[in-house]
């Protein structure tokens, strides 16, 4: 649940990944993978196209094995029940966005609760605050009563936010969450999430916004060709020029009055 609700794991998260080798069939798609993650950090997980970021998420979100060991919390992820797993992970994938059957936004939001209550029909009433409270988080507050399949897509987005975040698992998994959203919203939902890390909860994101994540993310992953090239703070992430060189663009800085702000030129 959120905070204030009955989880309070989110201090406790950690993840210590150990990886030789992630294929997907025949295929090598990862490789190396050596880090330790815990509650607090805010992760941005950034690189090319086809560079490994998702590949990455499935893995830590346990939909994908590979040669080596993944620890959530000491014990190895496949060892912990599916419930249980439910209740620490929480997972926006990145193509998951078409809505299929047209239930109102609430509805969508309070699914986000079924791990911890698979009785949410007659349970709706104690829950209705925390739904209510992620509603206006995301700003959904006006459409909570609209079917999902009769609002825009920057709209849609915010609703599968909300499901995702409304029950305050501590490891909090997302793949490009700024997706279809306008810039006043992406900076809500970067805000939103780094105050979940503030509170104690992991968070790992896959973005494609590099001014946002190096202002917002206490750590930086710069992931190219299936393996982590770069984990650091964000201020020598940028320093050391990594993301030009992944990229192959050229990244500049301004300090203005708003901080420092970045712009990508070819
Ligand atoms: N199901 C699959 N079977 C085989 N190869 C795959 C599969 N899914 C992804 N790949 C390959 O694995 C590599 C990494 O893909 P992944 O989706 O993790 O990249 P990404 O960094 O998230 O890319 P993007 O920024 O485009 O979303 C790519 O070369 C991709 O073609």
């Amino acid at each position: 649940m959120s905070e204030g609700g009955d989880n309070d794991q989110h201090d406790l998260i950690a993840v210590d990944v150990r990886m030789s080798r992630v294929g997907i069939g025949n295929r090598s798609i990862l490789h190396d993978l050596s880090l330790s993650m815990r509650g607090g950090e805010f992760i941005a997980v950034v690189g090319p196209n086809g560079s490994g970021k998702t590949t990455f998420l499935r893995l830590l979100a346990g939909l994908l094995r590979g040669d080596g060991e993944l620890m959530l919390n000491g014990t190895p992820l496949h060892r912990h029940t599916l419930r249980h797993r439910a209740r620490l992970i929480s997972y926006l994938p990145q193509d998951t966005r078409q809505p299929v059957w047209p239930m109102p936004v609430r509805d969508i939001v309070a699914l986000g609760l079924l791990p911890f209550d698979a009785d949410l029909q007659t349970r709706y009433g104690p829950h209705e605050q925390v739904i209510d409270r992620q509603l206006a988080d995301c700003d959904l507050t006006a459409i909570a009563d609209r079917p999902i399949d009769r609002i825009s897509g920057g709209e849609r987005m915010r609703a599968l936010l909300a499901r995702a975040l409304v029950g305050g698992q501590p490891l909090i998994l997302m793949d490009e969450p700024l997706t279809s959203l306008d810039p006043a919203h992406q900076l809500r939902l970067m805000q939103l999430l780094a105050e979940r890390a503030a509170a104690g909860h992991l968070v790992v994101a896959v973005l494609h916004d590099v001014d946002l994540a190096l202002h917002f993310a206490s750590r930086v992953l710069a992931f190219d060709k299936g393996a982590i090239l770069a984990d650091d703070v964000p201020a020598a992430i940028y320093a050391s020029g990594i993301l030009e060189t992944i990229f192959g663009v050229t990244i500049r800085g301004a300090d203005t009055e708003g901080g420092h702000i970045l712009a990508m030129r070819p």
